[in-house]
């Protein structure tokens, strides 16, 4: 029932009068400025005129109505219909930080029953990751993505990420409680993963009909379920990445995210956080709250570490500490995370000559090397070129809405005597070419447009002068001839930028610029 009246003091006390008079049992109240809820239990409609007619003869009464719910427990139906309807997680802990309510979804994510969390401690399931709660409820912060690794029962530990909300009641200082909303860090991975488009690639989709290839892909459909490290050895173009994604959608993890790394690409200085994360301020400049490193997003899922050859001696250390222990740390952080990924490495550099030599790790070379495949660079599996070059040249005229050509014997013969320096993303770029400069349907010899200044096969890139008289064009083609010579001549890329005396980065920029890959 709602009343609403003046605020004159005594005046529920005269209220609450009215019901003892009739006998009847006060179940709940709540008192508000100008009004007075009461809650009664079923009563005849008789009973109930009486008893209003009686509260408006109240000093100061203005009017009485039936109300089916007391405002507290209208709030609360809401909240309940909230908390069942959200997809995230939620768990209300108190001042002792002891679970007073558990929603739906946290249930169904924990695995858990309401009655193994309600009033309870979380610090028996958080463990030492309670640490942050507490700092939430003490110092009334908000702490917006914390990951935290929970082990549940004799299971592995499954990664969450949770956001901590103080409760802090209005106009008051003192805390109430904490709001711990949790997120499956594996569904925000999948999530992740489709708005990434990492899509579904198959083994079918690897074209080949060459013996080397079928065997290769034998190989790697075999070992492809279990979770062993595989090392993909080849050279530049040979499709070390496409093996690896179909490795991944083969495996027993295919929901799980493919996360690839070009270990040559990213500079020195951002390779190891970009690896294995950091702290909130484990340096100047460290985004507030931390950062999830690559073996965290990968968690469920496959790490693709390509160009392994070019991780600096000190990550190797650190790399091989992670795959030993499957656990990581991150930078400026000493709790470890334990991981749950596939590790897929591949190079195209000779990684037991660099061992011998000091330039790799002898015990993470066999950390990695335990299923190797070898994939054969193009120019020993000529078989498969008439099939690749009707394959790309097909992808192209589909993606340009031209009708379909066909290659020439003649063309196919040319393809062959080619010698593929840039494999098979070299023959990719040739048939491009050729499809957007060919004059007819039919792609003879003489409409490829082969590179045949990389088809040198030994000349000596400093022999030959440049062509133009432009000051700019001879610069850059000398540039591109000491880069050339220096990326023969060293071990690593990060080598020849020392030799050279510029950065990585600017390495990688003038490789790009001048087309050239690491071989
Ligand atoms: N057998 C194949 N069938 C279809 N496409 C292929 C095949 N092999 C390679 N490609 C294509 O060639 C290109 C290079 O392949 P990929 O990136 O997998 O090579 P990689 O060995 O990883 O090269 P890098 O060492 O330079 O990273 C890609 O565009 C890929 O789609």
């Amino acid at each position: 029932m709602e009343i609403k009246g003046v605020d004159r003091v005594g005046i529920t006390h005269e209220v609450i009068a009215c019901f003892a008079a009739n006998q009847l049992d006060i179940i709940g109240m709540e008192v508000k400025p100008h009004y007075i809820y009461v809650k009664i239990p079923a009563v005849p409609p008789s009973q109930i005129t009486t008893i209003m007619e009686m509260i408006t003869q109240v000093k100061g009464i203005e009017q009485a109505r039936m109300i089916p719910y007391l405002p507290a427990e209208e709030r609360e139906n809401r909240i309940h219909t909230i908390l069942t309807t959200v997809s995230e997680g939620i768990l209300l802990l108190d001042d002792q930080l002891r679970v007073t309510t558990i929603n739906r979804a946290a249930q169904a994510m924990l695995n858990m029953e309401p009655e193994q969390l309600l009033h309870h401690s979380i610090e028996k399931l958080w463990g030492e990751a309670a640490i942050e709660i507490q700092r939430c409820l003490h110092e009334a912060i908000e702490l917006p993505s914390v990951q935290v690794n929970l082990v549940i029962g004799q299971k592995l530990p499954i990664s969450y990420i949770c956001s901590y909300h103080p409760i802090i009641p209005e106009e008051k200082s003192e805390r109430q409680g904490v709001v711990i909303v949790l997120r499956d860090n594996k569904q925000i991975q999948e999530l992740l993963s489709t708005v990434q488009r990492n899509e579904c690639f198959t083994f079918e989709e690897i074209v080949q009909q060459s013996e080397n290839m079928r065997k290769c892909i034998e190989t790697a459909k075999r070992v492809a379920k279990s979770d062993a490290t595989v090392f993909l050895q080849g050279e530049s173009g040979t499709g070390k990445e496409l093996f690896a994604r179909a490795i991944h959608f083969e495996s027993s993890r295919p929901t799980g995210p493919f996360v690839p790394i070009n270990c040559a690409a990213i500079p020195d200085a951002l390779l190891e956080s970009e690896l294995f994360g950091y702290e909130q301020g484990a340096f100047t400049g460290a985004t507030k709250g931390g950062k999830l490193g690559l073996f965290e997003i990968a968690q469920g899922g496959t790490l693709f570490l390509d160009e392994i050859g070019d991780l600096p001696l000190h990550l190797q250390a650190k790399l091989l500490r992670v795959l030993e222990e499957r656990k990581v740390r991150r930078v400026g952080g000493s709790k470890p995370i334990p991981i749950d990924v596939r590790i897929i490495a591949a190079t195209n550099r000779n990684l037991s000559e660099m061992t011998s030599r000091g330039q790799f790790r002898e015990d993470l070379y066999y950390r990695l090397h335990v299923i190797p495949i070898m994939i054969p660079p193009l120019r020993e599996r000529k078989g498969d070129i008439p099939m690749l070059a009707q394959f790309f040249m097909n992808k192209v005229c589909r993606a340009t809405n031209q009708p379909m050509m066909q290659v020439a014997h003649s063309a196919i013969r040319a393809l062959q005597a080619h010698h593929w320096p840039g494999n098979v993303r070299e023959l990719q770029n040739v048939m491009e070419r050729t499809v957007y400069l060919c004059p007819s349907n039919e792609i003879q010899a003489q409409n490829l447009y082969l590179d045949i200044q990389q088809d040198s096969s030994g000349t000596d890139p400093l022999s030959s002068l440049p062509s133009s008289h432009l000051l700019r064009e001879q610069m850059d083609s000398y540039e591109k001839r000491l880069l050339m010579q220096a990326l023969k001549e060293h071990s690593s890329i990060r080598q020849a930028a020392t030799y050279l005396g510029i950065s990585h980065t600017a390495v990688l920029q003038k490789m790009k610029k001048y087309g050239l890959s690491y071989t």
